[in-house]
């Protein structure tokens, strides 16, 4: 268990996750002096300790209760709950919230030239991956009989060094593997970037900390979905133009200066508006339409 009074947050040292996972936590407003070759950063303004590792150990950082919170994509969490059931060690987390980074797939991949193949083609073959634990529940489930090659990394390349006959590894935009001359078949897991908590921690100050911080995550993800929207509308018109005008809130009206068939119209919407529908504000007469992101929000 983690005794330090400081809340430790276990982050990926440096990766795919790592950069999104250092700009959320500065919008939480935690202040870090994050260098480079550091293991643990202190906050100077928040009685939070940030530890960077490798991301494999994230969730078992989290399980033990070495480290209070961690960041994680939800492959390598799945993977590893399955592998510390089987082994009867600690592997429950409590899920505090799915991040908008971090998306990729786990999906099962074969040599292009094989063309395209049913499930079936699997049976007596042998499937590289990383993710054994996840990649045998699927088989069983299936009921296809593959042999799993563990490989740590360049799963990709399994198949042409035949070290496999397919793989499972993870996508996000099909590049890796179309540059490995591979096809793409089955996901077996859509993952996201994840925030966990130690399923026992029970500490009053830290509790009270995450949720102080738990509002900010949502007033991030909310204000990164949302728009402000400005513009100047005949008054005439206006019904037609708040009609256009996307989410349920309602608009701001203000005087504009030396204008008596116009107003200024703000909102907050929680979209984006799409080029055409500024052109059809335009064409009611709508003019001066400004589209501004949001940086923080708290209703
Ligand atoms: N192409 C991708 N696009 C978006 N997210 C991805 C992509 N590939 C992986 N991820 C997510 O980011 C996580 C970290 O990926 P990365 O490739 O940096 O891991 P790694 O090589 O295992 O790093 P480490 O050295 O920390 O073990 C993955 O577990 C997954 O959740
Ligand atoms: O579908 P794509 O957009 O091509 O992304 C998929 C690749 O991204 C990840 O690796 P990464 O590039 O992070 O390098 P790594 O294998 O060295 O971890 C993943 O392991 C795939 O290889
Ligand atoms: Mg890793």
């Amino acid at each position: 268990m983690n005794t330090n009074n400081r809340l430790r947050i276990a982050i990926q040292k440096s990766g795919r996750l790592s950069k999104d996972c250092q700009s959320l936590l500065k919008q939480l407003g935690i202040k870090l002096n994050l260098r480079e070759q550091r293991l643990i950063a202190h906050s100077t303004n928040m009685p939070i300790d940030v530890l960077r590792v490798r991301d494999d150990d994230i969730p078992g950082l989290v399980m033990d209760g070495v480290c209070d919170l961690g960041i994680v994509g939800e492959n390598v969490l799945v993977e590893t709950q399955a592998e510390r059931q089987r082994n009867q060690q600690p592997s429950e987390v409590t899920k505090l919230a799915k991040l908008d980074f971090g998306y990729c797939r786990l999906a099962l991949a074969w040599p292009q030239e094989l063309g395209i193949q049913d499930k079936d083609w699997f049976n007596g073959k042998r499937i590289a991956t990383t993710y054994p634990e996840i990649l045998k529940q699927y088989l069983e489930k299936e009921q296809i009989e593959a042999s799993v090659v563990m490989l740590t990394g360049s799963v990709e390349v399994a198949p042409r060094a035949g070290l496999a006959d397919a793989i499972c590894d993870l996508v996000s935009t099909g590049a890796t593997l179309e540059a490995n001359g591979l096809m793409q078949g089955d996901t077996i897991l859509e993952s996201n970037a994840c925030l966990i908590q130690n399923a026992n921690l029970n500490d009053d100050d830290k509790l009270s900390l995450i949720n102080k911080l738990m509002p900010r995550l949502r007033g991030v993800k909310q204000a990164k979905e949302s728009k402000y929207i400005m513009l100047h509308a005949p008054k005439a018109r206006l019904d037609e133009i708040c009609a256009l005008l996307p989410g349920t809130g309602q608009p701001t009206l203000l005087a504009l200066a030396g204008s008596e068939d116009y107003v200024a119209l703000h909102m907050v919407s929680s979209e984006t508006l799409f080029w055409e529908t500024m052109e059809e504000l335009k064409s009611l007469g709508a003019n001066s339409i400004l589209v501004m992101p949001i940086e923080k929000m708290m209703e």
